[in-house]
């Protein structure tokens, strides 16, 4: 477990992919079996270099380890990318369904080491296309999007007690990303009475979200540094930057990108700017949650109540923070380093 992104050593295993036939360059980094397989999902972007994605790939394993020891699972981190040329091919199309089912070759070679899943760019239909390959793979029943935004809201709204001390009518919220996850997390906010921003790369989504919610669209330029109380990243990862800080005007950062921050230290500028970070990697795990649920047979109401601790960790790791003066995400750090050891 590390958050070098540097080091290719800091995972556990880093295995690259290539068919020059199809044009596929994938990288599948195991970050740490300690908990169980490393499972994470496949996201499909382009990078601006190899060393781009594999520096990704790595990051987000990292992150899914802290993220499955925290929600008190048992699997490990890991984490893949495919690296794209232009526009993703149609769903169901010949050339997807192909490099799908090369990739779950790949993965079928891990020998149940590395379990891919959904992330930004693939699909529940691509993890179906990978099972048939002969590759373990979650998520090929539903979509987990709802499931992260009903725990990352659950995190948000623990943040917003703690913090302001109040329930969420009036709190003003901006999300980045309109999509699987931004687009329910901005409703659930809105229906409890907050007064909801959100903005999208793709602006007729943002749209439609701020039309059915009866929220307002902002620039996907401006968003993060809307004037609001709290800030919800639900887009890409990174954006969080050491310039960002400077110039940021809300109070509480709570969303469900993975690798929200661009550096560590950035978690101190926060800090010092008295602005609370909620730890994407315990907000965000209500996806792998319901992959659980389905792999373990929980009802809907352990699922749900499963989801809504994440809002009681997000409680005990900011009062935690607070206590010994640390950063939520060393505070969290602490926590899943005693897991990890068996301690906890
Ligand atoms: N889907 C899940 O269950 C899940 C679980 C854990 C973490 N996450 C993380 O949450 C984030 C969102 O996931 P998702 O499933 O909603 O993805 P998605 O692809 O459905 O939605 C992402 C949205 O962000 C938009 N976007 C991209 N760049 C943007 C930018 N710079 N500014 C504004 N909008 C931008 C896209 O157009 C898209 O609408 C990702 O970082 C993902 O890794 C998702």
């Amino acid at each position: 477990m590390s958050n070098d992104a540097f080091d290719v050593f800091a995972s556990e295993q880093v295995i690259t992919c290539r068919d020059d036939d199809l044009g596929l360059r994938a990288v599948i980094a195991i970050d740490d079996t300690t908990l169980g397989p490393g499972f994470g999902g496949t996201r499909w972007r382009p990078y601006a270099s190899q060393a781009a994605a594999v520096a990704e790939a790595q990051r987000l394993a990292a992150a899914m380890t802290l993220k499955h020891a925290l929600a008190e699972l048992p699997y490990g981190g890991a984490k893949s990318v495919i690296m794209a040329e232009g526009p993703l091919p149609d769903e169901g199309s010949e050339e997807r369904t192909a490099l799908m089912r090369r990739f779950g070759e790949f993965v079928s070679r891990t020998a149940g080491t590395y379990i891919p899943g959904v992330d930004m760019g693939t699909l529940v239909s691509d993890m179906q296309v990978i099972r048939e390959s002969g590759a373990r793979a979650f998520c090929a029943d539903a979509d987990p999007g709802p499931y992260t935004a009903t725990g990352a809201y659950a995190a948000m709204r623990a943040a917003v007690r703690h913090e302001l001390d109040r329930d969420m009518a009036g709190v003003r919220v901006a999300v980045q990303g309109a999509g699987h996850v931004g687009a329910n997390l901005a409703r659930f906010a809105a229906e409890d009475g907050a007064q909801v921003l959100i903005a999208d790369v793709d602006a007729e989504r943002a749209r439609q979200v701020a039309d059915s919610i009866g929220g307002a669209v902002v620039d996907p330029d401006a968003v993060l540094l809307s004037d609001c109380d709290v800030l919800a990243p639900c887009a890409v990862a990174r954006v969080i930057t050491g310039e960002v800080v400077p110039q940021l005007r809300c109070r509480i950062i709570s969303g469900a990108a993975n690798d929200t921050l661009d550096r560590p230290e950035v978690a101190d500028d926060l800090k010092a700017r008295g602005i609370t970070f909620v730890p994407d990697f315990i907000a965000n795990a209500g996806g792998v949650l319901q992959v659980h649920a389905g792999e373990v047979g929980w009802s809907d109401l352990e699922l749900d109540a499963a989801l809504q601790r994440i809002g009681t960790r997000v409680a005990e790791v900011l009062a935690e923070a607070e206590e010994t003066d640390a950063t939520p995400i060393a505070a969290s750090l602490a926590r899943a380093v005693r897991r990890l050891a068996g301690q906890a």
